[in-house]
């Protein structure tokens, strides 16, 4: 008989519901009692995920939000046992990039014990300290990395209102972040290639698609492709981020509804605004620490980071008709 591991966030889960459901989907699917295992403030997945390897778990299934996810799935990568997802936090990034349920536990239980896997890329980065001491740490994450107004926002991000009000909240933080002068400079070099300087506001890293917010960013960024797609943004003035908030909306369709959308975005579908690069390995120099976010929660602050892909590394269970 097989059996699996949870790995749960009891701030973000109702405990007593999770067990009765869970119950319900070992009897249906003929598995033995799964391992309970809770996150502390202290450890927030890492040390659970590593117990449940060495119980012999045959799936591990994350119960939280984007960070009990992404602390999960970095260590499961490169394990072959698959994560399964039970979303219940604001974000639910890697689920809704891979559509999966969001809000029905016992559909997201029955893919758990009786689904099949798809193998997923990770990106791994590794964030130089911004003390001077080259100290390096490295990370996982499943969606994106970002750094510049992107991790600011994130911090600036009101979460009574990201819970009320969903990617508005965004907006408003944006609204904020943008008050200060913030430009930055930075040399980037993609997949080994010549050393390119710029300045820019952001730089988004990303592994799939869907942004915090869940606002389609990278259209052409998808979990397997063994890439990554970057997008910089660098904004002149004003009119610079209204073209980008503009260029965000239509390709999320909300723009295109409107005849001011179509007469803001003309025919020319082109930013300028926003520049997209597409690799394997990323490595970039800033001009001044900053903040560093990674599938939205917040890492400290780093002077340089070098990302790459791990292709395929993770496998997600996802639904058998998927
Ligand atoms: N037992 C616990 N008690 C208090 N805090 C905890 C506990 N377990 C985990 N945490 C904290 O919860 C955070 C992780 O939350 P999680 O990612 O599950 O939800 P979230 O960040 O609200 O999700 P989302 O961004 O999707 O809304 C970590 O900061 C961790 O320290």
């Amino acid at each position: 008989m097989s059996t699996a591991a949870i790995v749960v966030n009891p701030v973000k889960v109702d405990a007593d519901a999770l067990r009765a459901a869970l119950t319900a989907a070992e009897e249906r699917w003929g598995w033995e009692p799964t391992h309970w295992i809770e996150t502390t403030e202290e450890d927030p997945g890492t040390g659970q995920t590593r117990e449940a390897l060495d119980r012999g778990a045959d799936v591990v299934i994350a119960a939280g939000g984007d960070g009990t996810v992404r602390t999960v799935a970095e260590v499961l990568r490169g394990t072959g046992t698959p994560l399964a997802l039970l979303p219940s936090g604001t974000g639910n990034l890697l689920a809704r990039n891979l559509d999966l349920t969001l809000d029905d536990v016992d559909h997201a239980l029955d893919t758990a014990l009786n689904g099949t896997d798809r193998p997923i890329d990770v990106g791994v980065v590794e964030l130089r300290d911004a003390d001077g001491d080259n100290r390096t740490r490295r990370h996982a994450y499943l969606v994106m990395a970002g750094l510049g107004i992107d991790a600011q926002m994130i911090a600036a991000t009101d979460d009574d209102l990201k819970a009320k009000a969903g990617w508005l909240a965004y907006v408003k933080a944006i609204g904020k972040v943008l008050r200060d002068k913030n430009e930055l400079r930075l040399r980037y070099q993609l997949d080994g290639g010549r050393v390119h300087g710029m300045r820019a506001h952001t730089v988004l890293i990303g592994n799939c698609g869907s942004l915090p917010a869940n606002i389609l960013l990278l259209p052409e960024a998808a979990v397997d492709d063994g890439e990554f797609d970057i997008v910089v943004l660098r904004p002149e003035g004003f009119v610079g981020w209204v073209q980008i908030i503009v260029k965000i909306f239509w390709e999320n369709g909300i723009m295109r509804r409107t005849s001011v959308g179509r007469r803001l975005m003309g025919e020319n579908k082109e930013v300028r605004a926003m520049n997209y690069l597409k690799g394997r390995e990323f490595v970039l120099k800033l001009s001044r620490a900053q903040e560093v976010e990674l599938d939205g929660d917040l890492f400290g602050r780093a002077s340089a980071l070098k990302t790459w892909i791990d292709p395929r590394s993770l496998n997600v269970r996802v639904p058998k008709d998927a």
